[in-house]
């Protein structure tokens, strides 16, 4: 390849709202360190004071207020689908919109820009501080469906959970194994999370007791957000799955370890991950995440044919877990990890779902399930970092931690990073609440 055409091929990566060069009048967004430069345009749902909520756009330290932009006529786009709680009448407009209404916001936020910047009175009410504003769950879920495609994170637990010969069970590379998670306890990030009471089976006892999880664990994890839905009966081929999706956003899948470990034989985890599920209030589109796109793991053995796409279907994406012990200043870090590690594509995923007919709705969410890389410090659950327990974190405050206690705050962080600026997902995080007392 020459240099021409590969200068050609990485300039394909970028369109008119993606070019690194891009710049904004909201000066904020500029900095090389923040999460929300104007290539990026994340959406989420907020509201300050009494006001109610609306759907808004992430640029710098501010949220545009698209609500108050439609309303003044400077975004074109259907009647009242931002003056909502919820964003999924938007995205149930579909992908033409979304490209129209994103471009029209990358051109009015743009540097040269004066339609907004110049009208000082509408500049005021449209660009909120993120500082005042409190984000709430940004689509209603109406399903949620947590999968397991992590090869490092699938052969970790295998082991510690089953057998250390065969950690990997010899379904685990034919198909992307998932399970119906709880849409209801799907929260927005900043909401607690009560540690939860449960059956816990004892090794020296015959019988489990009931009580407060001892093992609370978190699962770092990225969810995309279904966008274009398909009909029951009408499965969503791969080479096409990805049209569907909307944007991703940090999930963490919170996990009661001692509940799974006795309640998952045979049907899969039920209250161990049902009792809370953590996402960021950004949605990320796939538009703004379309210049990371990168490779995805070498598949071995090659997929049955319903599982193939040609092409370039993971994305580079860094990932973060933090623990912050209650009243302590200093935060540690749990894992680094990335989102290209993933050995299941999302488009996979969504086929494989959707193959024996299942229907998807405007607003499921799909975890990716925890994202695990191969060292020591990618590990994306304690479950695995101290092996069930047995080898304590060391965190920089000097305490030891070998699963969650109360008090404690886990944040996720997620970015991509560009040449110049990077596109933040913002923080998933919630602080542990202790468990209701049993009587
Ligand atoms: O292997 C098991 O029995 C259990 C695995 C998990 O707890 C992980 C899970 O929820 C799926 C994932 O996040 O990868
Ligand atoms: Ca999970
Ligand atoms: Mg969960």
């Amino acid at each position: 390849m020459t240099a021409a055409s590969k200068e050609n091929e990485s300039m394909a990566k970028f369109d008119s709202t993606t070019a690194p060069s891009l710049k904004s009048w909201v000066e904020s967004a500029n900095a090389a360190d923040c999460e929300f430069p104007i290539q990026s345009l994340p959406y989420g749902v907020f509201k300050t004071g009494d006001s109610a909520p609306r759907v808004g756009v992430a640029i710098g330290d501010r949220i545009l207020d698209l609500a108050v932009l439609a309303e003044a006529g400077l975004l074109k786009c259907e009647a009242g689908v931002f003056a909502q709680p919820r964003l999924n009448d938007f995205i149930a407009l579909g992908r033409t919109v979304w490209r129209g209404v994103r471009e029209q916001i990358s051109a009015l936020l743009s540097h040269e820009n004066q339609a907004l910047q110049g009208n000082a009175g509408l500049r005021e009410k449209a660009l909120v501080a993120q500082a005042d504003a409190s984000m709430l769950l940004p689509v209603e879920v109406p399903g949620y469906t947590d999968f397991y495609s992590s090869k490092e994170h699938a052969t970790n637990v295998g082991a510690l959970f089953r057998d250390p010969k065969n950690a990997l069970l010899p379904n685990w590379s034919e198909l992307p194994i998932g399970y119906n998670g709880r849409a209801s306890s799907v929260i927005v990030s900043g909401t607690p999370v009560r540690r939860p009471n449960g059956q816990i089976k004892l090794p020296d006892q015959e019988r489990p007791i009931f009580g407060a999880c001892r093992k609370l664990d978190i699962e770092l994890e990225t969810g995309f957000i279904v966008g274009v839905p398909n009909a029951l009966g009408e499965p969503i081929p791969c080479e096409e799955a990805e049209q569907h999706i909307f944007g991703m956003v940090l999930l963490n899948d919170w996990s009661a370890r001692d509940l799974q470990a006795w309640e998952y034989v045979p049907l899969g985890p039920f209250n161990a991950k049902t009792f809370a599920t953590s996402i960021s209030p950004w949605i990320v589109t796939m538009d703004a995440l379309e210049p990371f796109r990168t490779a995805q793991p070498a598949q071995s053995p090659e997929p049955l044919p319903y599982l193939r796409h040609a092409g370039e279907h993971a994305f580079d994406i860094q990932l973060e877990a933090l623990l912050k012990p209650q009243g302590k200043a200093e935060a540690t870090t749990l894992a680094h990890t990335n989102f290209k590690y993933m050995y299941w594509s999302m488009a996979q995923q969504l086929a494989h779902h959707t193959v024996s007919g299942c229907n998807t709705r405007v607003g499921d969410l799909m975890g990716s399930g925890t994202l695990s890389g191969p060292t020591r410090d990618s590990l994306g659950a304690l479950l695995e970092a101290t092996l069930n327990g047995r080898e304590p974190i060391t965190l920089k405050t000097g305490e030891q931690r070998t699963f969650i206690e109360d008090g404690d705050e886990l944040t996720l962080r997620g970015w991509c990073q560009g040449a110049g600026y990077r596109v933040g997902f913002g923080v998933c995080t919630g602080t542990i609440l202790p468990a209701h007392l049993v009587k």
